[in-house]
């Protein structure tokens, strides 16, 4: 039976990251794809204009049609925005959402656009993190949950650790910041293992946390490791980044590309 993917997240206009990101991951990945839209963003590949929440009542009730009917198989968070979407999404997944939960702290786009409410930093901290299968923070947002400065692997390993005392089963530091190597760390508690990745020479990347996220996602919804499923899920961005180094779309910071995985023989991928 097909496996049935949520995300929670923000809308971007441009389509590169947030929902939009999130969808076209699950359906290039053959999973169906459902969304709770949590803010909406007038934004593109240069920027962030604006942002408008969307009210507590209204994602109660996008997650309470979505579990009255369809269950998910995995759950994955962006851009949640402030503290009481953060606290609401919080609540309701503790007492209605039993599969693998993922989440992307998102907290600054690439472009610079806080897409975060400071006061929302301590509500992931104590209620939404410790729900997690995995939290993926890229370097600042690590450093931020940690509160510690990350300058070297070892302190990428050591906030790892420090981000594990929040209580998720698995932290993933992403290291598309790090200028030389884009090298993830996962720590599940016991082993650090290393995802080493070549960093591709593009300002195409929009979006990418946002789709590394979804492809965890769908992995472990098709009962994956978490470490199988992050070595998966990079190997589906790292296509996704190659494609978007040929294939611009806007001005700015261009989108991935999901359509490099489309025509691909899926048995390969694994
Ligand atoms: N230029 C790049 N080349 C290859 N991989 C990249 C590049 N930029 C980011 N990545 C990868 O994309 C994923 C998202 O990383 P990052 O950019 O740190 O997160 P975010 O998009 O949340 O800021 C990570 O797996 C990271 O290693
Ligand atoms: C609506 C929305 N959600 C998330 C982001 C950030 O996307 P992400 O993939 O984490 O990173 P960049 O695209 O900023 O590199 C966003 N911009 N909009």
């Amino acid at each position: 039976m097909i496996k049935k993917c949520l995300t929670i997240a923000g809308s971007d206009s441009s389509g590169g990251a947030g929902v939009q990101a999130d969808l076209k991951t699950f359906s290039a990945l053959g999973t169906y794809g459902m969304s709770c839209i949590s803010a909406l963003t007038a934004q593109n590949t240069q920027g962030v204009d604006k942002v408008e929440n969307v009210s507590q009542a209204m994602i109660r009730g996008q997650l309470a049609a979505i579990y009255s009917d369809i269950v998910p198989d995995a759950v994955k968070t962006g851009m949640l925005s402030c503290r009481e979407t953060v606290e609401t999404v919080a609540g309701f997944l503790e007492s209605h959402n039993q599969a693998p939960l993922v989440v992307d702290p998102v907290m600054v786009a690439t472009t610079g656009a806080r897409l975060l409410d400071e006061e929302a930093i301590i509500s992931y901290k104590e209620r939404l993190i410790p729900l997690a299968t995995l939290v993926t923070p890229n370097i600042p947002e690590a450093e931020v949950l940690s509160g510690m400065a990350i300058h070297t692997e070892e302190d990428m390993k050591q906030a790892a650790e420090k981000i594990m005392g929040l209580g998720p089963k698995a932290v993933l530091i992403k290291g598309g910041h790090k200028v030389h190597d884009a090298t993830d760390f996962l720590y599940d508690g016991e082993t650090f293992h290393v995802f080493r990745g070549e960093k591709i020479d593009t300002e195409n990347t929009h979006g990418t946390g946002c789709t590394l996220s979804s492809a965890l996602a769908v992995y472990l919804a098709q009962g994956y490791s978490v470490v199988r499923a992050a070595a998966l899920a990079k190997k589906y961005l790292t296509g996704a980044i190659r494609k978007a180094a040929v294939e611009k779309v806007g001005h700015g910071h261009g989108p991935v590309s999901h359509f490099w995985f489309y025509g691909n023989d899926w048995g390969k991928m694994k």
